[in-house]
C-alpha cells in the first residue's frame, strides 16, 4: 500500500509585484528579463497584493512510497541557483503549496501526478526542477545539452505538452522567464503558425520544448525533432490530454517514438481535475509515482464567488446585458472590469459577440473556427483590457492566465463539471478573488447534482431552485459520467489517489471494516459514447490542437483540424458584486 501524508498547509504571505504572467502570445519571443516585465501603470505603482494566505487551509496529501517532504521556501529547495535568481526577479517570494510539495518530489527523480486547483501555481511547479535538472546534469557531464547549430534534429531534454496553441505559447514565455540567462533554450511548437518558422528555431538547438500533439507529430515524422533523449516529460491539464480527444496521439508520442520508457525519463502529470478514470490510464505512463492533491481533486477554490442564476435560454441576452451595465458602473479607473464570457458553440461564440457590440459594448470572440492570427489578436486585445469582453468556447477554458478577469459568466453551462471548474478558474488566480456567473436554464439539469457538490465544497450558496432540479436528474453532469458520486457527499477533504481507493476498495469488499468514502469509488473507463458528444456536434467547440488527428486514425471530423486549437448576485458587501469586480484592477 503506498505511503501517503496528508499536511495542511504552512500560511505563505505573498506580495507579487511583478506583472501577471503573459501568455497566449503568438509568434516566438526571445527570453526576456522577468524583472523588466511591462507592467500596467496602477499595478507597477502600487505592487499586486497576492493573497497566498487563501491557500492555507487547503489540505494538501501525498501518496506514494517514500515521499520527500515539502519544502517551504524556494532557498531551502534542491534548486540552480541561477534559477533561484530568476524565482526572485518574478518576485515569486514564496513557494505556493503546490510548488512547496512539487518541486522536491521532481527535483528527487520521482513521477509525480499533481492535482491542484486553478490559478495556484502548477506551471512553476514543474517548469522550475525541470530547468533546474537540465542546468545539473549539464554541469555533471561537462558539456551542454544543446545541440551544434545546423544540426539537422533536435534533442530536447523536456518535452511540455498542452492542449491549446495558447497554453503552450503561455507555458514557453514563463519558462523563458524562468530560465533567463541559464543558457537553457526553449522552443515552442504548434499548429495553426507556420511550421518552417519553428523548424529554424528547433535548428538552433532545444532544451524544452513546449508542444501541442498534433504538431510534434508532424515535427517527429519530419525526422527533424527526436524524443530519445527526454529526461522530462510533462502534461499540462494532463486529464484532457489523456481523455478522448487526445490519448491516442499521446500514447503514439510517448509509446512509439523512441521516447525513453518510465523509469529511465521522469514523467509529471498536472491539472486542476484528475477523474479517476483518467488517474488510472495515467499511471501507464508512470513508474512508482507520487499522487499530490492540493485541495480536493477538482475542486474549485473559495476565492471564485459563484452565483448560479435560473435564467430560461431566450432571455440570457437581457441577463448578460444586466450584467455587463451593472459592471461598467463599477469598473475600475474607468476600466471595465475583463469579463469572460463562456458559450457553447463557436457559431454561438460570433452571434453573441456580434449582438455584444450592436449593442454597444466592446467583445471580440475566440473560438477553433478562427485563424490562429485571429486568436492571438482577440486574446492580446483582451487582455490589454482594449477589448473588456471576451467571448470564448473552451478553447479558452483551461491554464490560460490572464491577468484581471474579474468575472467569468457560463452563458452557455458546460455539459462536464470538470469543465466548469476549468472555466471559472479562469478568475480568482493567485490568491485573487473573482466571480463566476452561471446561466441555468432546463436544459442544463444534467449538471445540477454536480454543481451542487461543487458548490457546497466550495462554501458556496447552493440556491434552494436547484436542488429540484438536482433531484429531477439522474446523471450527475460529471467528468466522463461520474461526478454525481463524486459530489454527492458535498463532503470533507479526502485522499484522492485511485490507487488507494481501489485497496480500500478490495478490503471492503473483503469485509474489513476500512471506512471507505463511497462516493470517490473508481469509475469505470468512460465509454466512447460519453466522451464523444462534442466531436458529433461539429458547431461545438472542442477546442483544442489535434493536427493530424485524423490521419492518425482516431477521430475524423471537422473539429479535429488544423485550424481547431482544437442566483442572485449581491450589489455590495464583502462578497458583493462590486468589491469583487473592483479586485480586477487593484
Ligand atoms: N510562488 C509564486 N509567487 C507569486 N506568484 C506566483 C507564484 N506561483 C505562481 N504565481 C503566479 O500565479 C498565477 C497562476 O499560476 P499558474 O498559471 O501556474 O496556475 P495553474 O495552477 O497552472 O492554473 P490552471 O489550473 O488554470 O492552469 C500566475 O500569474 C503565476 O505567475
Amino acid at each position: 500500500m503506498p505511503s501517503s501524508y496528508a499536511s495542511p498547509c504552512v500560511p505563505p504571505r505573498l506580495r507579487r509585484g511583478a506583472r501577471p504572467r503573459g501568455g497566449g502570445r503568438g509568434g516566438f519571443s526571445r527570453p526576456r528579463d522577468p524583472s523588466s516585465r511591462l507592467l500596467p501603470a496602477d499595478e507597477a505603482r502600487n505592487g499586486d497584493a497576492i493573497n497566498f494566505e487563501a491557500y492555507e487551509s487547503v489540505p494538501v496529501e501525498a501518496s506514494g512510497k517514500d515521499v520527500p517532504a515539502p519544502v517551504n521556501t524556494f532557498n531551502e529547495a534542491d534548486l540552480d541557483e541561477g534559477l533561484k535568481r530568476n524565482i526572485e526577479r518574478c518576485k515569486y517570494v514564496k513557494p505556493t503549496p503546490v510548488q512547496r510539495h512539487a518541486i522536491p518530489i521532481v527535483s528527487a527523480g520521482r513521477d509525480l501526478m499533481a492535482c491542484a486547483q486553478t490559478g495556484s501555481g502548477k506551471t512553476a511547479a514543474f517548469c522550475f526542477p525541470i530547468i533546474s535538472g537540465i542546468l545539473k546534469g549539464r554541469y555533471r557531464s561537462g558539456f551542454s545539452s544543446i545541440p551544434s547549430p545546423g544540426a539537422a534534429i533536435a534533442y530536447p531534454a523536456a518535452l511540455i505538452l498542452s492542449p491549446t496553441r495558447e497554453l503552450s505559447c503561455q507555458i514557453r514565455d514563463e519558462a523563458n522567464k524562468f530560465a533567463y540567462q541559464t543558457g537553457v533554450k526553449v522552443v515552442v511548437a504548434y499548429g495553426g503558425a507556420p511550421i518552417t518558422q519553428q523548424l529554424r528555431l528547433l535548428k538552433k538547438g532545444v532544451d524544452i520544448l513546449v508542444a501541442t500533439p498534433g504538431r510534434l507529430v508532424d515535427i517527429i515524422e519530419r525526422e527533424r525533432v527526436s524524443l530519445t533523449k527526454i529526461k522530462y516529460l510533462a502534461l499540462d491539464e494532463a486529464d484532457r490530454m489523456l481523455d478522448m480527444g487526445f490519448e491516442h496521439q499521446i500514447r503514439k508520442i510517448v509509446e512509439q517514438m523512441h521516447m525513453p520508457p518510465p523509469g529511465i525519463r521522469q514523467t509529471l502529470l498536472f491539472s486542476a481535475t484528475f477523474p479517476n478514470g483518467i488517474q488510472k490510464l495515467a499511471s501507464d505512463f508512470l513508474s512508482n509515482y507520487i499522487f499530490l492533491s492540493v485541495g480536493r481533486v477538482g475542486s474549485s477554490t473559495e476565492l471564485i464567488v459563484q452565483k448560479i442564476e435560473p435564467v430560461q435560454d431566450m432571455d440570457k441576452r437581457d441577463h448578460l446585458i444586466k450584467h455587463l451595465r451593472r459592471q461598467s458602473v463599477h469598473g475600475f479607473n474607468g476600466k471595465h472590469a475583463l469579463t469572460l464570457v463562456f458559450v457553447e458553440t463557436k457559431r454561438g461564440a460570433d452571434v453573441l459577440e456580434g449582438w455584444l457590440l450592436r449593442s454597444g459594448f466592446s467583445a471580440v470572440a475566440i473560438h477553433g473556427d478562427k485563424v490562429q492570427m485571429e486568436r492571438e489578436r482577440a486574446l492580446r486585445s483582451f487582455k490589454s483590457g482594449v477589448t473588456p469582453i471576451l467571448v470564448a468556447t473552451d478553447v479558452a477554458s483551461r491554464g490560460l492566465d490572464i491577468p484581471h478577469v474579474a468575472h467569468v459568466i457560463n452563458f452557455d453551462l458546460p455539459r462536464d463539471i470538470d469543465n466548469y471548474v476549468h472555466r471559472i478558474g479562469r478568475t480568482g488566480r493567485a490568491g485573487k478573488s473573482g466571480l463566476a456567473t452561471a446561466f441555468f436554464s432546463d436544459k442544463n439539469s444534467p449538471i445540477a447534482k454536480s454543481l451542487i457538490g461543487l458548490l457546497q465544497e466550495a462554501n458556496q450558496e447552493v440556491p434552494s431552485w436547484l436542488n429540484q432540479y438536482a433531484e429531477g436528474s439522474s446523471s450527475g453532469g460529471g467528468s466522463q459520467g461520474y461526478g454525481a458520486q463524486r459530489y454527492s457527499s458535498g463532503g470533507s477533504y479526502g485522499g484522492r489517489d485511485f490507487r488507494n481507493v481501489i485497496e480500500a476498495e478490495v478490503e471492503n469488499n473483503n469485509c474489513y471494516s476500512t471506512n471507505v468514502n463511497a462516493d470517490h469509488a473508481v469509475e469505470s473507463y468512460y465509454t466512447a459514447d460519453d466522451a464523444s458528444y462534442d466531436i458529433q456536434n461539429s458547431n461545438i467547440d472542442s477546442s483544442f490542437d489535434t493536427l493530424n488527428i485524423a490521419s492518425a486514425g482516431s477521430y475524423n471530423h471537422t473539429d479535429f483540424c488544423e485550424l481547431n486549437g482544437a442566483g442572485r448576485v449581491e450589489e455590495d458587501g464583502p462578497l458583493g458584486y462590486a468589491s469583487i469586480v473592483a479586485t480586477g484592477w487593484d
